[in-house]
């Protein structure tokens, strides 16, 4: 049996072998007959193979990570030497650090603007050289996950709670490519609770005004502030608090849009309208990468 080509080792009672998936370089792993599984991690590789009988619910979620990573490593194609990057937040952004700094450590030079102290940390702990966005205020791409992707890649994103960081680096952007699993895709916005930014004072004012601006541009739903598992407000890295709105649909994102920025109190909301240029998704058939 030869090596995996990708790993360099030989699986006892299975083959693996390198292919690239519609574009995406990815591992197949065929366990003894039972089937093609796809593994686009080192370390999560061994453990895999074990996972075999493991239920359902886990393999769903490993799936998840895989198609997240796949997304990342097609979007870093787009990478090239000398680049100012974006580097987004949340789970998605997080693979895509991974995988840029194992390029960093074979010598590609680039520099990157994190878009959170979460990110921040991750990048630095690998070796990612970084810089603040007054230091690089021009950026040539920002790359970065979302919660949701409509039409013309209209974005809903805030899940992590970084929103305000992310749209003033992708705004610095040249281009912003979005990353994620095709489940992030939607017909219409608003399943996902839309994250809105406010200043931590007035906060029960500010959502009786949000209320009256939401339904101006047709919308409704319960707005509820942001609170950790400890039960404490989340704070974001700008020292404000985000109120979700759960709206359920959004039939016209720029008419929300205007209408929320008219609110004061209000720092940034969760709507990327026009700014991403491309979606890299990754799902069960392979990567398909759409623009609007
Ligand atoms: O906007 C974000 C963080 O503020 C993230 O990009 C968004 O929540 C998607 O995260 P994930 O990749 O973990 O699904």
């Amino acid at each position: 049996m030869p090596p995996c080509r990708r790993f360099g080792r030989t699986f006892k009672g299975g083959v693996c072998g390198t292919a690239r998936v519609a574009g995406a370089p990815l591992c197949l792993f065929k366990p003894g007959g039972r089937g093609t599984r796809r593994c686009a991690s080192r370390l999560r590789f061994a453990p895999f193979a074990a996972r075999q009988p493991a239920n359902r619910w886990s393999t769903d979620m490993a799936d998840a990570e895989e198609l997240k990573r796949a997304a990342a490593a097609k979007a870093l194609e787009y990478v090239t030497d000398g680049m100012r990057l974006g580097l987004g937040t949340g789970s998605t952004a997080k693979h895509f650090v991974a995988l840029l700094a194992e390029r960093v450590a074979a010598g590609l030079k680039v520099t990157g603007v994190p878009t959170s102290e979460q990110t921040k940390a991750q990048a630095l702990s690998l070796g990612v050289p970084l810089a603040t966005l007054d230091e690089l205020p021009e950026l040539d791409l920002c790359i970065d996950g979302a919660d949701e992707i409509g039409p013309e890649l209209a974005l809903i994103k805030g899940g992590g709670g970084a929103l305000l960081r992310e749209k003033i680096v992708a705004s610095a952007a040249r281009e912003m490519i979005v990353i994620a699993d095709e489940t992030k895709t939607v017909a219409t916005l608003g399943r996902f609770p839309l994250p809105i930014e406010v200043v931590t004072f007035g906060v029960e004012a500010i959502k009786l005004r949000l209320k009256g601006a939401i339904a101006t541009a047709g919308c409704d739903g319960e707005l509820k502030l942001r609170h950790k598992a400890d039960g404490k407000p989340f704070i974001t890295d700008q020292g404000n608090v985000i109120v979700d709105a759960h709206l359920g649909r959004i039939p016209d994102p720029r008419a929300l849009a205007r209408a929320l920025e008219e609110v004061a109190g209000v720092v940034e909301h969760g709507l990327f309208l026009g700014l991403a240029r491309r979606a890299v998704l990754a799902g069960a058939n392979g990567i398909s990468v759409i623009t609007p």
